[in-house]
């Protein structure tokens, strides 16, 4: 559906008279005026807040600035907020509201490919600490997102490369057929709502699941261990879709040396991985993250982030190990073994 409809959209689920569309610099260029428009024919009045685009947006200050703005207004609790955005935006809105007045209702309507495919999707909201990547957060289901895939037209090439990587992800963990189709980047363009449709589906079945993460969803965190070690040490210079292509390709390398997975298999992810420009060599990894090439001190730096993991449970983690195409488990392996086999 076009953004031009997202106001008769919200109308059938927001009953209270006041949105706030929460936005970033380079998405109020594209769409916030045509966004606003819609939603004030449907008779809402708008209130907008615009943050600087980028991970740095999803920190405790700007949350609460946000958070200050909605009680100044005042917003009550029929009223909504409209995620107008990227992952960053989606996540950073969704704790937003999650958290005013106890909880009130959020629109998503992401712009980017990451956000359409995966973080729109299944209520897992938060912002950075410094310690880590998501470390605040809580899940508030969104109650409605407005999938307009026209809005991915103006994305640079290299966000849509991002979002790339959690495309691939889905077919690793759940869906050789989707994988097959991604093998032929031809089919990026003739076939991209057949890609986006598979990936949203396979997200709502691992969420309907087990919507609180305490198991099988946690399978959708394939790479993420390392990934966000990787993001957060970069300061964020390194995007999470990159970070998270760098992570599922080095633990399918660890899990072939604990004998888990089959040597092809990795191979096939790496193989992948490579032809979408998704990987980094371990030099630009330590160029990047430490200013110097140090593959050690690389280690070292990954290791003492990725102890900050919200998935670890006391000295042991689980991570996700692809069995075959399509078919990803949970082990369980202790911190330190993690640190080792990097
Ligand atoms: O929705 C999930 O569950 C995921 O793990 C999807 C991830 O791609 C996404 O990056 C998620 O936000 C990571 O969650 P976290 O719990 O590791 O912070
Ligand atoms: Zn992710």
């Amino acid at each position: 559906m076009e953004l031009e409809h997202l106001g008769s959209s919200v109308k059938d689920i927001i009953s209270g008279d006041t949105l706030l569309v929460i936005t970033d610099k380079n998405i109020e260029k594209l769409y916030l005026k045509s966004c606003v428009k819609s939603l004030e024919e449907a008779n809402y009045k708008v209130k907008t807040y615009i943050v600087e685009a980028g991970e740095d947006s999803k920190n405790p200050n700007t949350y609460l600035n946000i958070i200050n703005y909605m009680a100044e207004i005042p917003m009550t609790r029929t009223d909504g907020v409209v995620a107008l955005g990227g992952g960053v935006i989606g996540d950073l809105s969704g704790f937003v509201a999650a958290t005013y007045l106890r909880g009130i209702k959020i629109i998503q309507v992401p712009t980017t490919l990451l956000a359409l495919v995966d973080s729109s999707i299944g209520g897992k909201t938060g912002i950075n600490l410094k310690a880590g990547k998501n470390l605040l957060g809580a899940f508030h289901q969104p109650s409605l997102i407005f999938k307009d895939i026209s809005l991915l037209e103006t994305l640079p090439k290299e966000i849509f490369s991002d979002g790339m990587a959690e495309v691939i992800k889905y077919g690793i963990i759940a869906d050789e057929e989707l994988f097959n189709i991604l093998r032929n980047k031809e089919n990026i363009a003739t076939k991209l709502e057949e890609i986006v449709n598979r990936c949203g589906e396979i997200k709502v079945r691992f969420v309907e699941e087990d919507e609180f993460d305490k198991g099988i969803r946690q399978i959708l965190n394939f790479g993420h261990t390392i990934g966000h070690a990787i993001e957060k040490s970069s300061n964020y210079e390194i995007g999470h879709g990159i970070a998270v292509a760098n992570g599922m390709e080095m633990i399918s390398g660890i899990s072939v040396k604990k004998g888990w997975c089959p040597l092809d298999v990795a191979e096939e992810i790496n193989d992948i991985l490579s032809d979408y420009g998704l990987l980094l060599s371990e030099e630009k990894l330590s160029n990047t993250i430490l200013g110097e090439v140090n593959i050690p001190e690389l280690k070292k730096r990954l290791y003492k982030t990725m102890k900050s993991d919200k998935k670890r449970k006391g000295n042991e983690i689980d991570i996700v190990v692809p069995e075959k195409i399509g078919k990803c488990l949970l082990k369980r392996i202790t911190i330190e073994e993690l640190g080792e086999l990097l």
